[in-house]
């Protein structure tokens, strides 16, 4: 389903590269797990594969169609759940889903079947018509969801969906996320809850500094690393347990 290929990315005036060619290879039925420390490239590869930056050098494609050929199929490929919340505070829940399905060229009785069959599931119905910024975290990143999944994607990319929720929230979000891949949605997710990757995840990279440090399922990266009892074990065991702070 994705095919990368020495994939590049150094920010304009940065001195360093975020990711430096990366080599990776996903499959459509795979939830894969891009984890790495803080600073490790993640949202860069996320950023990349959904054309929201430039790659420096390299290229990938998403179910054999490229950016630069196939821009507006791609669009219609992929669902982007970005980290912080792309909604708008003063509209309602459907208003705001209203907007983004829009923005797919969904609208009419279909769009709002869909919204209010997506609100349902995610526990959201009865506050279909209150305005966002009365949501909680984990709310809003239900809504989040909703709104990058209303065109039927193949590919979502997520970037941290679990930050600031609560556990029952989590739980709604990662069995919604295991329905649509069920259902044939491959999934990228990045996440710092290696205990939720472990589970989740049939398959996960570990970077560090924009290199893969090792890749596979959280189970044979278990076994395969000594003395390690899960995949926190290995997380540190590959990327060494110096913080990574910088400003
Ligand atoms: N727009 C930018 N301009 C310059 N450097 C950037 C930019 N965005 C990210 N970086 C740098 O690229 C590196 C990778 O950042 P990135 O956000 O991809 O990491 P991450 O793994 O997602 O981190 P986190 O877990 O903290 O979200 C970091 O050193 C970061 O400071």
């Amino acid at each position: 389903m994705i095919e990368i290929n020495q994939l590049s990315k150094k920010y304009k005036g940065a001195d360093f590269f975020s990711v430096t060619d990366l080599d990776l290879s996903i499959s459509k039925k795979e939830i894969f797990g891009l984890l790495g420390p803080n600073g490790a490239g993640k949202t860069t590869v996320i950023s990349l594969l959904c054309s929201l930056i430039k790659p420096t050098s390299g290229s990938f494609t998403i179910d054999g169609l490229t950016y630069k050929k196939n821009k507006n199929q791609l669009k219609q490929l992929i669902g982007i759940v970005p980290q912080e919340y792309a909604l708008y505070p003063t509209l309602t829940a459907f208003e705001n889903l209203q907007y983004f399905g829009s923005m797919y060229g969904l609208k009419g009785t279909e769009l709002k079947a869909k919204i209010n069959a997506a609100l349902e599931t995610l526990g959201l119905s009865q506050f279909s018509h209150k305005k966002i910024d009365t949501f909680s975290g984990g709310m809003k990143r239900r809504i989040n969801l909703i709104a990058s999944i209303l065109h039927d994607p193949k590919v979502l990319f997520l970037d941290e969906p679990s930050v600031g929720v609560d556990v029952q929230s989590k739980n709604v979000i990662i069995n919604y996320l295991k329905e649509l891949n069920k259902k044939g949605t491959t999934i990228i997710y990045t996440s710092h809850h290696l205990n939720e990757a472990e589970s989740f995840c049939t398959k996960v990279a570990i970077i560090d500094h924009g290199k893969i440090v090792t890749q596979g399922s959280p189970k044979d990266l278990i076994n395969n690393q000594p003395n390690a009892n899960n995949l926190e074990d290995v997380f540190l065991a590959l990327t060494g347990s110096a913080l990574r702070d910088h400003a």
